[in-house]
């Protein structure tokens, strides 16, 4: 008792917190949190209840639309009076005022005294930016830099040795050098695709680097070395390995130039490393790796897409942040997310979160956003240093639903977790089979359908009466019922994109960039640091020499 006093004392005289706003409040303190405590303590209505009650206010207030996303939350499991207690949270966190703090650049990385600005990277063309117009000539001129590259290597202008045109180019970074990419070549590749191949190699076991480099030509192969640090020891190897690849295939150390092209925060790294200078592309200590998609370290993908698709992938973002920045808080989109996540995980106690897309080019989306949360808020410390006292970042996990519905959503239905879900799904569709709207039909009937019978279930009556239905005798009714009565009450989110394009994919990751930021507020903990991957990283260094 004494204890947790002196820490209540020692908080309220906490100075400002880095982004020059409020002081920190632990969320339990704060009168919003304690209403939304008694308000989700049971007896809870089922989601059936609420979803049959059909209250148009209900349903009004849990739709959002931005940048032309449509969020449906009305299947999440909380009634009225819980959402606007939510919405009086984000307003009295000022989740507004530190999101200006953040575009103001503020260093509100204060363990590393850095400014977070991923946001400017898609702001490049805006006259008089909250940034500044010294990040504002930076980002435009790399941007010109890193597009101008990927449309010489699209044009078939860039020569490997022997005057060789390239038609690979393979990306050796890990994390955020890897994945935002990886799920955007992914995404955009089967409708954007140009020339030249893209391949990413992250993982440092040597058959991940043969298999990509097996089929290829090294004299038509280029690689990029991405690397915010340059010293990430798992990309280094890769690309001293690849450098060898190279030799081996005949081109010289140093007639390799043409081959390699590297990002980094640190230039002078890339090219004491052999990558001459105007082949460095820079990316800023303000770029946090999970959040550096739009960076150069995009270049595989403007290489995948081109220029035109790439500005449109920022134009979607763009269009993210100025609703983010701008929509009333009970319309905000990226709020909504975080808002009725946190109602999830901190007042229904749910531990995890289920990502499941319902497009095949999104295999890779839950993988990136997986990184983009854990990473970002998975954190037990307030950003006073005093240990947290609610629950932070879930477990983020997930894939492509209809898989997932013949693996494991059986455990979503009848196991003993309770998993929220963001089902996402793509409206309209252009692959060329000519009977591509039965095969969106199937998925999207399945999307809906999953979302229904998570959120309803069917009870044991009900179960019953089907049972009966199907002809079985009251002693197998009454035998196979629990084992076929679905509890429901498992909340969802449906996402829909119109299309999945550069602009509403770009649209889409600023979605879930804010919606990581605002959960970090709401909780009152550092986003953007990720120490905790660190330790591991220097005992690995310290073992290096023992190790088989
Ligand atoms: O781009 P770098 O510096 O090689 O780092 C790669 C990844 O490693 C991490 O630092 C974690 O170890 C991530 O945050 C980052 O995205």
């Amino acid at each position: 008792m004494t204890g947790s006093s002196t820490i209540t004392a020692a908080r309220s005289a906490a100075p400002a917190n880095a982004a020059g706003t409020a002081p920190l409040t632990p969320p339990p303190q704060r009168a919003a949190w304690r209403r939304l405590a008694a308000l989700a303590r049971p007896p809870q209505p089922h989601l059936r209840t609420l979803l049959d009650a059909r209250d148009p206010a209900r349903a009004q207030a849990l739709r959002f639309e931005a940048a032309g996303l449509t969020l449906d939350a009305t299947r999440q499991a909380l009634t009225l009076p819980a959402w606007h207690a939510l919405l009086d949270l984000a307003d009295e966190v000022s989740v507004r005022d530190h999101a200006q703090a953040m575009w103001r650049g503020a260093p509100i990385n204060a363990t590393e005294g850095r400014a977070v600005l991923h946001v400017a990277l898609r702001g490049s063309h805006v006259d008089d930016p909250p940034w500044g117009s010294a990040v504002r000539d930076a980002v435009w001129h790399e941007l010109q830099r890193f597009l101008g590259m990927a449309e010489r290597l699209r044009a078939g202008a860039w020569r490997g040795h022997g005057g060789q045109p390239i038609t690979d180019v393979v990306n050796l970074g890990i994390g955020g050098s890897d994945l935002g990419p990886r799920m955007a070549v992914q995404a955009l590749g089967p409708t954007h695709a140009g020339p030249a191949r893209v391949h990413f190699v992250s993982n440092p076991d040597a058959w991940a680097l043969w298999e990509v480099l097996r089929p290829l030509q090294p004299e038509r192969t280029l690689f990029i070395v991405q690397s915010k640090t340059f010293t990430t020891q798992e990309t280094l190897l890769l690309a001293a390995s690849a450098r060898r690849w190279l030799a081996d295939g005949g081109i010289l150390e140093r007639e390799q130039t043409p081959h390699w092209i590297a990002v980094t925060a640190h230039p002078e790294r890339a090219q004491a490393w052999g990558v001459v200078a105007d082949q460095v592309l820079r990316i800023w200590d303000w770029v946090g790796g999970r959040y550096s998609l739009w960076s150069a370290i995009g270049l595989p993908l403007a290489i995948s897409i081109g220029r035109a698709a790439f500005e449109q992938l920022l134009a979607g973002a763009y269009a993210m942040d100025e609703h983010f920045l701008h929509a009333p808080l009970e319309r905000n989109l990226p709020l909504a997310l975080a808002l009725l996540g946190v109602w999830n995980r901190n007042f229904l106690g749910c531990p995890t979160h289920l990502l499941a897309l319902y497009d095949a080019r999104l295999a890779e989306f839950a993988r990136f956003i997986q990184q983009m949360d854990m990473e970002s808020n998975g954190k037990s410390v307030h950003i006073d240093g005093q240990p947290v006292t609610v629950d932070t970042a879930p477990i983020v996990w997930g894939g492509l639903g209809i898989d997932a519905q013949h693996a494991y959503f059986q455990l979503l239905h009848q196991g003993t977790h309770r998993v929220p879900v963001d089902f996402i799904g793509v409206r309209e569709t252009d692959a060329p089979l000519p009977n591509v709207a039965e095969h969106q039909r199937l998925l999207h009937t399945n999307l809906l359908a999953q979302a229904e019978a998570l959120a309803r279930g069917r009870d044991a009556e009900a179960t019953a009466a089907a049972l009966r239905a199907e002809g079985l005798d009251d002693a197998e009714v009454l035998r196979l019922t629990p084992h076929r009565t679905y509890r429901g009450n498992v909340p969802s989110n449906i996402l829909w994109l119109p299309r999945l394009d550069p602009f509403h994919l770009g649209a889409l990751v600023a979605a879930y960039e804010h919606k990581v930021f605002c959960q970090a507020t709401l909780w009152g903990i550092h986003a953007y640091d990720q120490w905790g991957v660190e330790l591991g990283k220097t005992i690995a260094r310290t073992l290096a020499t023992d190790a088989p």
